[in-house]
């Protein structure tokens, strides 16, 4: 498998809307926009930072990943996403290497990108998604 840089930073948050305005206004940081992406039961926004993105979190539902961690968590820095050169193949080689996977196969994320995650438990504590974006 090729890692290929930082994708982005997930940064779970209560309020995206208020949080917005430390990113854009006090750090001057572009937003880029706002997508709802329903099968993972949240509303992302992004802001570009040279190669990388922060990804804010807004859960929109209370049984949702980000609710949950907000909830045993609080607020913060929820999972870092690598942009690999093709998932599949990325995904078969962790399998074979003992590594526990969330979603065995792709699913479709923020931007039509292709995402998976790995459990925490195989990562020591840090939530990996691994994402492939058609060139
Ligand atoms: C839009 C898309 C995109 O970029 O395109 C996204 O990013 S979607 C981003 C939102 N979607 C996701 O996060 C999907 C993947 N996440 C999940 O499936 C879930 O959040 C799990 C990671 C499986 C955790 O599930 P859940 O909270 O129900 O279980 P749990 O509370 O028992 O957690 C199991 C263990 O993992 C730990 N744990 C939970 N969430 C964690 C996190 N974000 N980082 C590190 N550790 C974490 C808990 O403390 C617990 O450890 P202990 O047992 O030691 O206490
Ligand atoms: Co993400």
């Amino acid at each position: 498998m090729k890692v290929l840089k930082i994708d982005h930073i997930g940064v779970a948050v209560k309020n995206i809307e208020e949080v917005r305005r430390l990113y854009e206004d006090v750090l001057g940081i572009p937003f880029e926009g706002m997508e709802t992406v329903a099968e993972q039961k949240v509303t992302t926004a992004f802001f570009p930072v040279g190669d990388s993105e922060i990804e804010l979190l807004q859960s929109t539902d209370p049984d949702g990943p980000v609710a949950k961690f907000i909830e045993k968590r609080g607020e913060g820095i929820q999972h870092i996403a690598f942009q690999v050169e093709n998932l599949e193949e990325a995904l078969e080689e962790l399998k074979q290497k003992g590594v526990k996977l969330i979603d065995e196969k792709p699913r479709i994320g923020a931007g039509g990108a292709k995402i998976a995650f790995l459990h925490p438990k195989s990562t020591y504590g840090v939530l990996i998604e691994l994402c492939e974006r058609s060139k």
